[in-house]
């Protein structure tokens, strides 16, 4: 055996590995997503409900806005304060936030104009004067484009065992018209899911700050939120220093509805190629692994070394492999929407097909930019995650 034939033989056992362990990952998320989903709010007696801050960072309007703000004034819990803040004393979205405060008064809500500048992230900025002024231990940070379930805060903190500092809720989206809004939800309820359930089930910080409770003696411990002013992925390393200071995360079964009335392909491409730049700076081996566990690259690679390997057809076994990962993101997707989807079979394929041939591009052209936008701010990314504005 030449030595060719070895490292072509130990590329192919490696690939096969590599390709065992998706379909791992991929079980992980069906069982774990099937058990956890959309059950009922853990039970907790009613002076277990401590009193919860919800943070909500706003920059602009957009149609849903004073729709998904409003699902935050229906919530049905004890005790919980509403703090609402803007950067800019000209953003129209204060006007949508007064209208909402004089229309439901019983409710403990407060608007803060203009940021206090502590760092490069502008959403750190933006949650500071409320963070600071929040009377609860729980922090809820609820980024602008989600709309709450009534049980929302009930769930969070049924989750808050003594052990745990973090409550997580997974991102998935609305039902929304159009193709963009079928495209979303496909990316949520597939790849993301699938990463987002499998690294939780097995304790892998994988954040996401759309929504998410922390205890506010985390954050305090570190300094303050201060602290996280200088990354991009602040969620990522807020959960980072829940771990370090021996806390868990833990899952909620409700998820981060997202609705923001403002979406389409292009936008949602903007989105994903930033969060690709800050993932990988912040975990540079994503640079590898995550291309490499997409479904279509992998598909090649391991397709090519089980021809080579066992003598199959290459084509049949890609093909193969396609069919089943399919199979199995749709059944992913619709256990994380819990009821008949909005969209046919057919949109659904249109929009898996997108997603899964554009993701290598994307991935490519996240790494060729080091310069990120982040809602009209620019910034430059360095390794580690840390950011500076431009
Ligand atoms: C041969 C293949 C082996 C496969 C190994 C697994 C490869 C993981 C591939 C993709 C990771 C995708 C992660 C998706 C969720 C990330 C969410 C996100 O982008 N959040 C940002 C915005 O809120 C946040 O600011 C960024 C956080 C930074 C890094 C996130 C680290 C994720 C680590 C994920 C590991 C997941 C797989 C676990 C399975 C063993
Ligand atoms: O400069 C900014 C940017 C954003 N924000 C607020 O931050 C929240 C999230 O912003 P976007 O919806 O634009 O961004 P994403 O959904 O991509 O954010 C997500 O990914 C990046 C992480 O750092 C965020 O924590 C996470 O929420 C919104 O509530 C927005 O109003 C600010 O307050 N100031």
């Amino acid at each position: 055996m030449s030595v060719v034939d070895v490292l072509l033989i130990s590329f192919s056992i490696a690939s096969f590995g590599g390709w065992l362990l998706v379909w791992f990952i991929h079980t992980v998320a069906l069982i774990y997503g099937k058990r956890k989903l959309h059950k009922p709010p853990p039970a907790i007696s009613p002076e277990d409900l401590q009193g919860v801050s919800i943070i909500k960072p706003l920059v602009g309007v957009d149609s849903n806005l004073y729709y998904n703000l409003e699902t935050f004034f229906k919530i049905d819990y004890p005790a919980y304060e509403l703090l609402f803040s803007v950067m800019d004393e000209q953003d129209p979205a204060i006007m949508i936030v007064q209208k909402l405060i004089e229309r439901y008064p019983k409710i403990d809500a407060k608007l803060f104009i203009g940021m206090k500048y502590v760092g490069p992230n502008g959403k750190v900025n933006n949650m500071m004067k409320p963070f600071e002024a929040s009377k609860y231990d729980l922090i809820n940070i609820s980024d602008s484009s989600i709309k709450a379930a009534p049980d929302c805060l009930k769930d969070m903190v049924g989750h808050m065992a003594p052990d745990v500092g973090l409550v997580l809720q997974m991102p998935f989206c609305c039902d929304r018209k159009g193709f963009a809004g079928i495209y979303e939800k496909v990316f949520f309820g597939t790849m993301q899911a699938r990463n987002m359930l499998t690294a939780i089930a097995l304790g892998i910080n994988c954040s996401t700050g759309m929504s998410s409770m922390v205890r506010k003696e985390i954050v305090e411990r570190c300094g303050g939120l201060d602290h996280f002013a200088k990354y991009l992925a602040e969620d990522f390393f807020l959960a980072h220093e829940t771990v370090a200071q021996g806390y868990k995360i833990s899952l909620s079964n409700k998820l981060a509805m997202q609705n923001s009335g403002f979406y389409s392909v292009d936008h949602f491409h903007k989105r994903l190629t930033r969060w690709g730049q800050l993932r990988v700076a912040t975990v540079p081996t994503l640079l590898i692994l995550e291309p490499l566990s997409e479904c279509i690259v992998l598909g090649f690679i391991v397709s090519l070394c089980v021809e080579y390997v066992f003598g199959l057809s290459a084509l049949a076994f890609f093909l193969m492999h396609i069919l089943v990962w399919f199979l199995i993101d749709y059944t992913l997707l619709n256990i994380c929407q819990d009821s008949p989807l909005p969209f046919s079979k057919f949109d659904f394929l249109c929009a898996w097909l997108l997603r899964e041939c554009t993701s290598f591009y994307l991935s490519i052209k996240s790494h060729m930019q080091r310069v990120i936008v982040w809602r009209h701010r620019r910034y430059r990314l360095r390794w580690g995650g840390t950011i500076e504005e431009i």
